[in-house]
């Protein structure tokens, strides 16, 4: 146990969250997330939820009001830190995509790599480690074309717990999926939460908020609230 273990993972206080600087797409964004919750972000398309995720990951600059990530306050970070804060989130978004020429495994070694591994042994062991925990049974030597669109996704995900985050942030996860695949991938958080990260998903699949019960925070008017 850390001295911050019970410390939220994520708290925000009266944030107001900016596009271009000037536009006002969130106002005083209040919400935490502790470890283990799962919570559901939803909201129609252009309500906030990716400037939210942005915001989170240092992607959008808080400008007024107080942000705690993983440790890190927002309101003080300076770029260079950035990278280190996103090295403690997962981050499973639509726009850090696989390496197309690169297989399973050299996707994920390059983010080992980068991060400051450089046992030959280790890096082995948590790339298999984290494949086996997104189920996925395909061979690491695969190239992402080789693979279905789910199983892009399982490793996206294995490459977003490399580092053991203490929460991963999805941006539609499930969006680009068939259902059946999208429920597959769902089932895949389910187990990652249950062992203990926490996760902070955004979607617009309902089905989902009914199956499986959790937290949910709503974008809506230019104001974000818990509903569940
Ligand atoms: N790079 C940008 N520059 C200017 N405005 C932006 C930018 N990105 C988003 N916006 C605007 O900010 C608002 C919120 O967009 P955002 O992408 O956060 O919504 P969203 O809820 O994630 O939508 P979706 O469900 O379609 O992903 C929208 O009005 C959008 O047009």
């Amino acid at each position: 146990m850390t001295a911050f273990s019970s410390e939220p993972i994520i708290k925000l206080e009266g944030v107001d969250i900016y596009q271009n600087g000037n536009k006002l797409v969130l106002s005083d964004v209040n919400f935490e997330i502790n470890k283990g919750d799962f919570v559901f972000l939803i909201g129609r398309t252009g309500s906030g939820k990716s400037s939210l995720l942005k915001t989170l990951y240092g992607d959008l600059w808080l400008e007024s009001g107080k942000g705690k990530v993983v440790g890190y306050e927002l309101q003080k970070m300076k770029q260079a830190e950035v990278p280190f804060l996103r090295r403690k989130l997962g981050i499973v978004f639509q726009d850090f995509q696989l390496f197309f020429d690169r297989n399973v495994e050299e996707n994920l070694e390059f983010v080992l790599r980068a991060t400051g591994w450089t046992d030959k042994s280790a890096i082995k062991t948590r790339i298999s480690d984290v494949l086996m925990q997104v189920g996925l049974g395909t061979s690491p030597k695969k190239m992402p074309h080789q693979l279905s669109g789910g199983e892009q996704q399982r490793v996206v995900i294995a490459r977003a717990m490399l580092n053991e985050p203490q929460i991963l942030l999805a941006d539609e996860p499930t969006g680009n999926l068939d259902p059946e695949v999208g429920e597959q991938i769902m089932q895949v958080f389910q187990t990652i939460n249950t062992a203990g990260t926490a996760i902070l998903m955004a979607t617009h699949n309902y089905d989902f908020l009914k199956k499986y019960p959790a937290r949910v925070v709503k974008c809506e008017n230019g104001a974000v609230t818990e509903i569940q």
